[in-house]
Formats: C-alpha cells, sequence, structure tokens
C-alpha cells in the first residue's frame, strides 16, 4: 500500500477533454493504491452549470472501468465537488477559495494544495495570477501548480508565460507536464544507463555511431484539429517529447539521482543542441503532411483543416549534440501521423567492428533499441555465428520485453506523474531551462519552414513519411533502423 498524501486538488478543465480521458482515471488509480485516500478532496471547475453530483456521475462513468466494485467507485466520487467558474472573473476566485478553506478542514489536509490547469493554454498565466490576488494560495502546507503543454508557441512567449508564473510560484512548486517523462521506458533509460557500467561505459562517440528517436503514431489528427493546425508536428511532438527523450539519452551523469541534479544534467545537454541557421535547417530538417489513401482522406480534408493547410503532420530532422560525449554521432528524430502504425522507440546504434571474417560475412552494428511503446523493454541485437560447420555470422537478440501482465500493470504517465507533484518530486516534470533551450532550437526551424511554401502533401499514409526522410540518412552513409528491412 502507497504512502496516504494529504491535499486538496483543484482542477481547472473539469469539465474538458483531457479531465475525462486521462486525470480522473490516473486520480482514481492512485486511490486504489492509497496514495488518496480519506485526506483528499478535489474542486473541479469549469464555466458548465453543472453540480457536484453531475462531477461526480461524470467522473464515475470516466473510472468504473477501472473499478474493483461499485462502493469504491461511490466513496471515491464522494470525495469530489464542483464550482461553476469562470477563470477570467476574480470574483469567482474568493468562492473557491471558501470552498477550498471548507474542504481542508472537513478532510483535514493540513493545507496542502494542487492547483491544475487544464485549459488552454492562453488562461494558465490569468490562473496563476488569480490564484495569488484573490488570496486561493493556502498559508500553511503547500501550493504546486501542475500546468499542462503546449508551453508557449516559441521563446518569446514561453518566456512570458514562465515569468507570470514565476510572479505566483517558485520554481520547485511549478510542475510543467511532459507525459513522455511519465513514460516506464523512458523512466528506464536512467537505469539502464546509470545502474549499468556495461551500457554507460559505451555511451560516447567511441561507440555509438548513431542514436535514432522515432515517435511514429498511427493515428491522424482525428478530432483536435482545431489545436493541430495551428500548431504542427513540430511544436507538438519535437519541441517537447522528442527533446525530453534526447536529453534523457544525451546527459551527462547527474551528480545524484535528485530532480535538481537531474534537471542540470538535462539541461546542459539541450543547451549544447547545434541550433541551425537557415542553411543548416534546409539541410537537416525534412517536413511533411499526409495525403490520401483509398478511404484514408488527406490531412487537408480532416474536419476543421483549412483546405490550403501548410501544417506539417511529419518531422524528420539530424540533430548534434555538441558536447564531447557526443562528437561526430547525429541523433536522428522523426515523428509523425498516419505512419501505419504507433511505434515509440529509441535506436541507439552502435559503431560495427572491423570485419576480420572474410567477404561472405556482414558485420552489423550491435543495435541497442529502448521500446517504449506499444511493447516495453530493451532488445539488444548483436552478431554471432550461425550453427554449422564453417564460420558464417548471424544476427541473434537479447531480449527483455515486458509480459502483457507487466504492462497492464504499469501505471500510466499521467498517474505517475500526478503522484510526484503530491509528493514534491520534480524529476520526471519539465524544467524551464530544458523547455527555453528546445525553443530557441525549434524556432529558427519554424522560421524557415514559415517563410517557405511547401509541396504538400508528400507523404502516403502507412509509410514512414517522405523520401526525404530516408535521404537525411542515406547521404550520411546510414539508414533508419525501423522498420527492418
Ligand atoms: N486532451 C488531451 O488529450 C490533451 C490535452 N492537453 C492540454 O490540456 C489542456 C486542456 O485540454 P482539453 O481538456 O483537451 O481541452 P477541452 O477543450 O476539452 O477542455 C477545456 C476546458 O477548459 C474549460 N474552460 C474554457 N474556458 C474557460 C473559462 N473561461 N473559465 C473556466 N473554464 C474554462 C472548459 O470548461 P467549460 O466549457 O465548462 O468552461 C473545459 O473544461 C490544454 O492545455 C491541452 O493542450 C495536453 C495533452 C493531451
Ligand atoms: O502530446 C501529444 O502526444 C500524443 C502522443 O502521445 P503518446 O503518449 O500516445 O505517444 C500526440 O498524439 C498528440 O498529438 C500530442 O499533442
Amino acid at each position: 500500500m502507497a504512502t496516504e498524501k494529504r491535499a486538496l486538488i483543484m482542477l481547472f478543465g473539469a469539465t474538458g477533454d483531457l479531465a475525462h480521458r486521462k486525470l480522473y482515471p490516473a486520480i482514481f488509480n492512485l486511490y486504489k493504491k492509497g496514495s488518496l485516500r480519506k485526506h483528499f478532496a478535489l474542486i473541479g471547475t469549469g464555466r458548465h452549470k453543472w453540480t457536484h453530483d453531475k462531477l461526480r456521475e461524470i467522473v464515475a462513468n470516466s473510472v468504473k472501468s477501472l473499478a474493483d466494485n461499485d462502493t469504491q467507485v461511490k466513496n471515491f466520487v464522494s470525495h469530489f465537488y464542483y464550482q461553476s467558474h469562470d477563470v477570467t472573473n476574480p470574483a469567482h476566485y474568493v468562492v473557491l477559495s471558501k470552498l477550498a478553506d471548507k474542504l481542508d478542514k472537513k478532510y483535514q489536509l493540513n493545507g496542502n494544495r494542487i492547483y491544475y490547469i487544464a485549459l488552454a493554454p492562453r488562461f494558465f498565466g490569468t490562473v496563476s495570477k488569480n490564484l495569488r490576488e484573490q488570496h486561493v494560495l493556502s498559508d500553511n502546507g503547500f501550493n504546486r501548480l501542475i500546468i499542462e503543454k503546449p508551453f508557449g508557441h516559441d521563446y518569446p512567449s514561453a518566456k512570458k508565460l514562465n515569468d507570470s508564473l514565476a510572479a505566483t510560484f517558485d520554481k520547485d512548486q511549478i510542475f510543467r507536464i511532459d507525459h513522455y517523462l511519465g513514460k516506464e521506458l523512458v523512466q528506464n533509460i536512467y537505469a539502464l544507463r546509470f545502474a549499468n557500467p556495461l551500457f554507460e561505459n559505451v555511451w560516447n562517440h567511441n561507440y555509438i555511431d548513431n542514436v535514432q528517436i522515432t515517435l511514429a503514431e498511427g493515428l491522424g489528427v482525428e478530432k483536435r484539429a482545431g489545436y493541430y493546425d495551428g500548431t504542427g508536428a513540430l511544436r507538438d511532438m519535437v519541441q517537447n517529447h522528442i527533446m525530453q527523450v534526447l536529453g534523457v539519452i544525451a546527459m551527462e551523469p547527474p551528480k545524484t539521482f535528485n530532480d535538481t541534479d537531474i534537471h542540470a544534467a538535462k539541461a546542459k545537454a539541450l543547451n549544447s543542441v547545434e541550433v541551425y541557421d537557415a542553411k543548416g535547417v534546409a539541410k537537416n530538417f525534412v517536413r511533411g503532411q499526409y495525403g490520401a489513401k483509398g478511404s484514408q482522406h488527406e490531412y487537408r480534408e480532416e474536419p476543421g483543416v483549412p483546405n490550403d493547410s501548410a501544417t506539417e503532420t511529419y518531422v524528420a530532422g539530424k540533430v548534434n549534440v555538441q558536447t564531447p560525449r557526443w562528437q561526430g554521432v547525429p541523433f536522428y528524430v522523426r515523428t509523425g501521423k498516419m505512419m501505419g502504425k504507433k511505434e515509440t522507440r529509441v535506436d541507439i546504434v552502435f559503431k560495427p567492428a572491423k570485419n576480420i571474417f572474410g567477404d561472405g560475412n556482414d558485420v552489423k552494428p550491435v543495435v541497442l533499441t529502448i521500446h517504449i511503446e506499444p511493447g516495453s523493454g530493451f532488445k539488444l541485437s548483436f552478431n554471432r555465428k550461425q550453427i554449422g560447420n564453417g564460420f558464417k555470422l548471424t544476427t541473434a537478440s537479447m531480449n527483455d520485453m515486458e509480459s502483457k501482465e507487466d504492462i497492464a500493470k504499469t501505471p500510466q504517465p499521467y498517474e505517475r506523474l500526478i503522484n510526484d507533484a503530491l509528493a514534491g518530486d520534480l524529476s520526471n516534470f519539465a524544467g524551464w531551462p530544458e523547455i527555453a533551450h528546445d525553443w530557441k532550437f525549434v524556432d529558427p526551424i519554424r522560421k524557415y519552414w514559415d517563410s517557405k511554401k511547401p509541396d504538400f502533401p508528400n507523404y502516403t499514409p502507412g509509410t514512414m513519411g517522405p523520401k526525404a526522410a530516408d535521404e537525411l540518412l542515406k547521404r550520411d552513409g546510414r539508414h533508419w533502423i525501423y522498420p527492418e528491412n
């Protein structure tokens, strides 16, 4: 049984999609496991004129498939309260504050408060300012802010947002969600590297030839055109998720395994990423937009997408981390929608051995694959001798893939991250310096692309993206490891 935490969760955006699909199930799992139990309450807010009972009914529906029985759901939802609230109206915070104080007493929460902002980003600063000015923050206990993505749309807007949050919250009170940092196999990279000298000792340019990060999605834009068309794959996936995974792979060992040291090491690696000028972008980055195939219509015909949209649904690029460790080792990254199936992985491609076996033998590079999803685990492929007379090399692999049962009991990112926020552990949240470096890297790419009309659509659903993404590696004498030929 987990240690019980005491807290009031104030959820802005309780009537929205994220709350329903991800947050209520995550909080329910924490309740089932005992991290939250008697001493917690949640105030959900939104402009909808819901009642406590209406919110409880919605929450019950969202979690019932996870419950052991009806009583468990009933007990859980009894901790939920609804307050109709317009985040732009300061007077509404006064009402909210009174309810918070009342629940604090009722559930003996010791003044611990988490403010979870599951709202459109334009409201992040407004809520934070009003929480301070309308005295919603508690005087005793902790006050922590959980904030959703996207964190700005470029460096200046992200900086402005960060400054506005900093007017209310200290840096150790701001929990910026990047749900990739809550994934089991992303966290496992720390164990792989820093608990195994076998790997960490070869984790550098002497042994590694290149690193490939693939975040391929099988689905298209679905019903999110309103958000996605103004964002694109570069801002939606590269600036945050890809760069965070890259940071964990590329960082130097942190001094200790605490949040401050992890953030410092990751920020240093991300600050060493080469920022391209226009020529560098043209040479090293590729964008794409999916076309039509069979019954699947092209991106520009998806509901809510303008028929001349220049938004990229695919990005591939070559990233250089300019630290001694990674001298001359390219990080090839790619992500896209409609790429046939979901495949989230990192391939660490080692330098091949010198071939002493003669022409009839092909010495392949050792590849360590970190399978993030849908399978979770590690796979090491290497050369071995084929059984039989003579001497012929073949490829073998050592797998450490999680079983279906293990995957089923693995906490989902939101459960893990909310639990961390309750415990005050920032390790798996994105720090401001990391976000700042990532925007500084991504902004010139965006700027260059915005200045040139793309030739879209340029890739077929079900493929791994435009041909230019293959060319990117081919010209360096390399190829994408996935999909295996
Ligand atoms: N949905 C997802 O899968 C993901 C979402 N996110 C992020 O999470 C955040 C929320 O997304 P999502 O749930 O999809 O968005 P929705 O559009 O589904 O929900 C938006 C929420 O904002 C509330 N809201 C809007 N205006 C106001 C206002 N003036 N005052 C009070 N509440 C208001 C709405 O409540 P009401 O209508 O009752 O006012 C609603 O609860 C965004 O930052 C998004 O980028 C991040 C990753 C994934
Ligand atoms: O943040 C986002 O991530 C999802 C992909 O997340 P995953 O956990 O399913 O890999 C992506 O579909 C979405 O566009 C983006 O906003």
